[in-house]
């Protein structure tokens, strides 16, 4: 089998340029990109400009349109922190961890009957790893369970969206909820705009 070569991006402009190039292509080696994207070692002076927190939630920071073929944005995690449950609207994601950790639990797709919730696995992720998942995989929780530090990490969402489902965890209940950005380019998103954000 051909090996691909896992070149080293030296700063996040060149990880950048490496996913543009990657995603010229219609058919995307997920292995290939999560692999680009582990190999950049986080440097905080490098994101700093995009990383914007809020006291009470998460926050989702757009950092590149990727040429209509992906969104790359910067997720902000205050001491604990978490997301709903809920799907990936078919795309593919990817999350790096640039800094501190991120529990993740993944969730098996609701039962239509019992609308039960099973919990199928649980893992820490830390500084440079990056995780994958699509909606095949099932469902997940992300969580900033520290009380002392904060975390951000690096998503990569191909085909871009703009909505997701959230799942009660009691009820297997869903909603359809719209995700906006806190800010874009390292600018604020006017207030309008962030008001229906609720999937943390
Ligand atoms: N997929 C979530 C973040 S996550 O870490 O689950 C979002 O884009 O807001
Ligand atoms: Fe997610």
């Amino acid at each position: 089998m051909e090996q691909t070569e896992v070149m080293k991006p030296e700063t996040l402009d060149d990880l950048i340029k490496v996913l543009h190039k990657m995603f010229e292509s219609d058919n995307i080696n997920v292995e290939e990109v999560q692999n680009i994207m582990e190999a950049y070692d986080s440097n905080p002076q490098e994101w700093m400009e995009f990383a914007k927190f809020d006291q009470f939630r998460y926050t989702r920071n757009l950092v590149d349109e990727g040429n209509g073929k992906f969104n790359l944005m910067i997720l902000c995690w205050g001491e604990g922190h978490g997301s709903s449950i809920h799907d990936h609207t078919d795309s593919h994601c990817f999350m790096k961890l640039l800094q501190g950790q991120l529990k993740e639990t993944l969730f098996e797709w609701p039962d239509k009957k019992t609308c039960n919730m099973v919990q199928k696995s649980q893992r820490i992720l830390q500084t440079n790893q990056c995780a994958y998942i699509n909606d095949s995989f099932g469902l997940h929780r992300v969580e900033n369970a520290s009380h002392t530090e904060c975390s951000a990490s690096l998503h990569l969402y191909s085909p871009p969206f703009k909505t997701c489902q959230t799942f009660d965890q009691r009820t297997g209940h869903k909603n359809t909820v719209k995700m906006t950005f806190w800010s874009k380019f390292g600018e604020r998103t006017p207030f309008e705009a962030t008001v229906s954000q609720e999937n943390n």
